[in-house]
């Protein structure tokens, strides 16, 4: 299915740790369905695990990049976007729960502070508020992190972490699962210096930039839809030049080779001021076009995108209708043909189909009998004085 390719054989895996975190928990999950074992290796930081696949000193590392309750983790989205040329080759979602951990038998109305990860602490949020409203929240670098400092105090403070954290700890799970909302989920990214060989459930993340221009970031979402292919997400980043500049991350399903993919993103990249493709993995959700292989559509498959188009061509002239018909309220009786306009548009047109790869005589055809419409409505519409 999906190879990974690694370095020498060596098959080391960095992960925001230290023991005990979600992202090991993630890491573990990974490294248990594939058939090759795994050495983890904890980093201190976000930024570590990035440093320590950068570098080749591990084949691969495990970063989260986004919560169901709390958004992206903006630390990650940043390094992608403005530190490392990392791909991402692999995902992994994590059911998380949230427990209070402290020492045994400590009370809840004696702890004075609770430490963890912010996203943590954020998921917590109301459960904090209703049960330890006096204990000051303190942000942590990671959950384990967190327990490791609770067990190294003296102090009565509690963590929010892993009920593995508690364990390695020393500590106890006081109360297990206080996270604000029960469906809980944490999406983690695998990143490598190698693209990944994975060609069936595909998605692609992708890092666009547009300037602020209006209607940029429309056409490079019109071209996926023109070709009927899904976003499973869209987050913006600043990209620290100036306000209102953004980076847009983008996750579509589907393979990046894929012709429709490959054509759109040649489309975006003429729109765009950059583009980068953050790498093609297997989608821990399953996609529509499972278990077939991109590369080779089925006659139903050419038929779909066929309506779709058709579709579209229908929608896009009832706007030109709409349209036409407001020019309408500007002529006068008597004047409502153009016919230098009209030879514009066409001459214009001729040149968009040749690059588009339609024949331009078939265009010229079609809208004469296009213009002989439209102009028979305008005049309707002058005759009758509306
Ligand atoms: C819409 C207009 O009116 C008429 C219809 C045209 C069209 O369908 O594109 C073009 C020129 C006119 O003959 C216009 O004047 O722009």
């Amino acid at each position: 299915m999906c190879e990974i390719k690694t370095a020498n054989n060596i098959n080391k895996i960095a992960y925001l740790g230290p023991i005990g975190t979600f992202c090991e928990e993630a890491a573990c999950k990974f490294t248990m369905r594939e058939q090759v074992d795994w050495q983890l290796l904890p980093c201190g930081t976000i930024v570590d695990v990035f440093n320590s696949v950068y570098r080749g000193e591990v084949d691969l590392g495990i970063v989260p990049i986004e919560n169901s309750c709390e958004g992206s983790v903006n630390q990650t989205l940043d390094l992608l976007a403005n530190e490392f040329d990392l791909k991402i080759t692999g995902e992994i979602i994590l059911p998380v729960q949230q427990n209070l951990i402290s020492r045994q038998g400590v009370e809840l109305t004696a702890i004075t502070r609770v430490l963890s990860h912010p996203q943590a602490l954020a998921q917590c949020r109301e459960y904090l508020e209703g049960h330890l409203p006096g204990a000051e929240p303190v942000e942590i670098a990671s959950t384990a992190e967190a327990a490791r400092q609770v067990a190294l105090s003296g102090e009565v403070w509690a963590a929010i972490g892993t009920a593995g954290a508690a364990a390695a700890y020393g500590l106890a799970v006081l109360v297990p699962a206080i996270n604000d909302y029960s469906n809980n989920e944490t999406r983690f990214v695998l990143l490598s210096r190698f693209d990944s060989d994975c060609f069936w459930d595909c998605k692609t993340s992708l890092l666009v930039y547009v300037l602020n221009q209006p209607g940029a970031l429309s056409r490079v979402l019109g071209e996926f839809s023109l070709r009927g292919i899904n976003l499973t997400k869209i987050e913006s980043r600043p990209t620290r030049k100036k306000i209102g500049e953004y980076f847009f991350f983008i996750d579509i399903e589907g393979h990046r080779l894929e012709p429709k993919v490959k054509e759109a993103l040649e489309e975006i990249r003429t729109v765009a001021q950059a583009v980068r493709v953050l790498g093609t993995y297997r989608s821990a959700v399953k996609v529509e076009t499972a278990k077939r292989s991109v590369f080779e559509p089925t006659l139903d498959d050419l038929r779909q995108e066929i309506d779709m188009i058709d579709d579209q061509i229908i929608e896009l002239l009832g706007r030109r209708t709409r349209t036409v018909d407001k020019v309408g309220n500007f002529k006068k009786v008597g004047s409502v043909r153009d016919p230098e306009r009209e030879s514009r548009v066409l001459e214009k047109l001729r040149k968009l189909a040749e690059i588009k790869g339609f024949d331009p005589d078939v265009i010229s055809k079609v809208y004469r009998i296009l213009f002989d419409h439209f102009v028979s409505l305008q005049q309707k519409k002058v005759d009758s004085g509306q």
